[in-house]
């Protein structure tokens, strides 16, 4: 059907800036502002829910949560400790909150009082995280939340034309926001757009447009998440012909693809994720601290993602005071550690289109090249690996990346079907870079019986 606000493409974009965003595979996701101070705890009650949504869930009269801004001194914030830490995680992008769905600007905004240089703190952490972050030669993204509890023109329904006209100027504060951040901080690469599911936004899909439009005006070749965008009719992120808009889908939100879905490989796409089962923002309870990831299991989503041709965007929510909790700081660097003796599996590779999902782990395999990995996360209890190859295909050897190099050589159990003795190696996520040949012709063709 003709639309006027549906997608600009069909597509994925191949210009140098989305390249780069889909080779960088994983990313940093930081959520930080008020919340982060209470923390999930309001008058001595702990709140089992994410911390970011306190306001709500402890039923915080707005004005109460705004006077949290007089107590933002953020004593321990330091833009390049983050940066520093970021660069030894092995993230090679980071997309900070700006504004959350609380209102409350990280940067001394033009347009609302409601901001970090109207606090204790006055300071423009935006343009120190930015900063800091290119130092250590990590690309910018900026989140950006259109819900917004503290603004008094905030609308959730459109129901009288009062709403309309309320909403209206709050559009025009959203924008006027949104290109305020594009013109301070142009190195930016990109923009991740969040609170965008209530019927006042899906009503207004050409303002998403002129959203996408205005700010790839700014900064040619601008990033774009999915998750601004809503078409004339209200559909989002993939408008009512189904094509997908923004640059890349970012609907996968605390959740990955199925392993096997290699439908998520013909756009470019980005799962989000937290290290506690739910909170974005800090939280200090033990409802939080007793769910969390471990680096095990992150390693596994950031190989997971890369073997679908996703991107792996991990949340840290730093304290109140702006320091980084211990627990993640040592989680970062574990992850770190991984990826700078296995990073090669996973930076620029994609899916390993010939081969099917194994079960044990994943298949990568950078576009146009012979060579494949094999990410091992789930070790069979028979150590002993199966490799089911594509068709035709025979596995000469299969060499391990970490240090002291190891490398095994398979048995061939029938055509295309090889085993690795895995032996008594540590349980740790292994990765070996296989060497592939055709296989001789044979002389017979295998039978498929349709059984
Ligand atoms: C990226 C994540 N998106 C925000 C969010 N708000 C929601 C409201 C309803 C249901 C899910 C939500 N996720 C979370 O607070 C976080 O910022």
């Amino acid at each position: 059907m003709e639309l006027n606000y549906g997608a600009s493409r069909q597509q994925p974009r191949q210009d140098a800036a989305m390249q780069r965003f889909r080779e960088h595979r994983f990313g940093q996701f930081v959520h930080w502002g008020l919340y982060a101070m209470p923390a999930g705890y309001w008058q001595g009650t702990e709140y089992r829910f994410a911390a970011e949504f306190l306001q709500k869930t402890a039923n915080i009269p707005e004005p109460e949560w705004a006077e949290l801004a007089q107590q933002f001194s953020a004593e321990a914030f330091d833009a390049d400790a983050w940066a520093a830490l970021a660069a030894r995680s092995g993230v090679k992008y980071a997309t900070f909150t700006t504004k959350h769905h609380d209102g409350f600007c990280l940067w001394p905004s033009q347009y609302t009082d409601f901001h970090s240089g109207n606090t204790p703190a006055a300071r423009d952490f935006i343009g120190e995280l930015v900063a800091a972050y290119q130092r250590h030669g990590i690309d910018v993204y900026l989140y950006y939340s259109v819900l917004d509890w503290h603004h008094p023109d905030w609308r959730y329904r459109l129901e009288s034309a009062e709403d309309q006209q309320a909403f209206k100027r709050y559009l025009d504060f959203a924008m006027n926001q949104l290109v305020e951040l594009a013109q301070r901080y142009p190195s930016v690469k990109g923009f991740w757009f969040d609170g965008t599911w209530d019927e006042s936004v899906k009503a207004n899909g050409r303002w998403t447009w002129e959203v996408e439009q205005r700010l790839k005006e700014l900064i040619p070749g601008l990033i774009v998440s999915s998750r601004l965008r809503a078409d004339d009719l209200g559909a989002r992120h993939r408008d009512s012909n189904g094509s997908l808009m923004g640059d890349y889908e970012s609907g996968y939100e605390r959740r990955l693809p199925d392993p096997w879905d290699r439908s998520v490989c013909e756009q470019d796409w980005e799962a989000c994720m937290t290290i506690p089962q739910a909170s974005w923002g800090y939280h200090a309870g033990p409802w939080a601290k007793r769910t969390r990831k471990s680096a095990a299991e992150l390693i596994d989503m950031i190989a997971h993602c890369t073997s679908l041709s996703g991107n792996f965007l991990l949340n840290f929510g730093p304290r109140g005071d702006g320091s980084i909790d211990p627990e993640d700081a040592a989680l970062a660097e574990q992850i770190g550690n991984w990826l700078a003796q296995n990073g090669a599996a996973i930076y620029g590779k994609g899916v390993a289109t010939n081969w099917s999902y194994p079960g044990w782990g994943y298949y990568t395999q950078e576009a146009d090249s012979e060579t494949v990995y094999a990410v091992v996360t789930k070790w069979p209890t028979a150590r002993r690996l199966r490799l089911q190859l594509p068709a035709g295909e025979r596995l000469l050897a299969a060499t391990l990346l970490r240090e002291p190099a190891l490398q095994l050589n398979p048995q061939e159990l029938e055509t295309s079907l090889f085993e690795l003795e895995l032996g008594n190696s540590s349980e740790e996520t292994l990765v070996f870079e296989l060497t592939t040949a055709a296989a001789e012709e044979q002389s017979w063709t295998e039978p498929n019986p349709d059984v």
